[in-house]
């Protein structure tokens, strides 16, 4: 089933109804971000791209507060992230087929237990299939180095190849990290809204080395991305 934005939505349930046009909330970080993702939107109106601050909390505030005020048909997270070794390289996409809050539970003797495991809910954010084949074959078409695969939500950084392997052991498959995914599609969830999540890999998930960081990198290639979501969803 393709996802067609297209599709028209009654705005009022009257025999008169009016009918609207489905939008995209594009939910992003910091505003170099933004920035990137509104230069390939060509500044579409039916995209609303707002900066939500870093963090999952950030951006599940803002997200809740933008659905609250406007209908729309589809939730997109987009910015950097960090790469897995061997999963996603710098300057590469990565699609997220599960938004997962990597560090949301309990520090224990034992190791690290969940918020799953605590019995107090869930850290996996599943994301539409047929979203993410369509996402990923059209970006690939494109001729754009795109990956899926779970995308880990943190608070914190990861910053030394000790945390990076306890991570990715804890999630298998985790392809990159990022800090707003699991805000943004908890937000989402809440209002039965589809959620997508994008990452352009600006580092390696690892020991911390900001200075290697390939921000430009990832922010033209987010860009590139946004064209094709363009193309896509309209
Ligand atoms: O300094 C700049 O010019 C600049 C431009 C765009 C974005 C930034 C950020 O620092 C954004 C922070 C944002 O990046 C995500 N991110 C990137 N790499 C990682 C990572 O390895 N682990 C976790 N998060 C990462 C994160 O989502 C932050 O919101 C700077």
């Amino acid at each position: 089933m393709n996802f067609d934005l297209s599709a028209k939505t009654p705005a009022v349930s009257h025999p008169k109804q009016q009918e609207t046009e489905m939008r995209v909330l594009v939910i992003t970080s910091v505003p170099a971000e933004k920035d990137a993702v509104l230069r390939g939107l060509h500044g579409n109106s039916r995209f609303n791209v707002l900066v939500a601050g870093v963090g999952p909390a950030a951006a599940a505030a803002s997200t809740a507060t933008a659905l609250a005020t406007a209908k729309y048909g589809l939730v997109v997270n987009a910015g950097i992230g960090g790469g897995f070794a061997n999963r996603a390289e710098v300057g590469s996409l990565v699609v997220a087929n599960e938004i997962v809050a990597a560090d949301l539970g309990a520090e224990t003797p034992e190791g690290f237990c969940s918020l799953d495991e605590l019995g107090f809910g869930s850290t996996r954010i599943p994301v539409d299939a047929s979203l993410v084949t369509q996402v990923t074959e059209a970006l690939h078409a494109a001729g754009l180095p795109v990956t899926t695969g779970p995308v880990l939500t943190v608070s914190t950084v990861t910053g030394t190849a000790a945390t990076s392997f306890e991570r990715a052991s804890r999630v298998p498959g985790a392809t990159a990290e990022a800090m707003e995914g699991y805000g943004v599609a908890t937000a989402a969830h809440n209002h039965g809204i589809p959620i997508l999540e994008i990452r352009a890999i600006s580092n390696l998930v690892g020991p911390r080395d900001r200075a290697a960081w390939r921000i430009e990198e990832a922010l033209n290639i987010l860009e590139s991305a946004s064209s094709v979501l363009l193309e896509v969803l309209l």
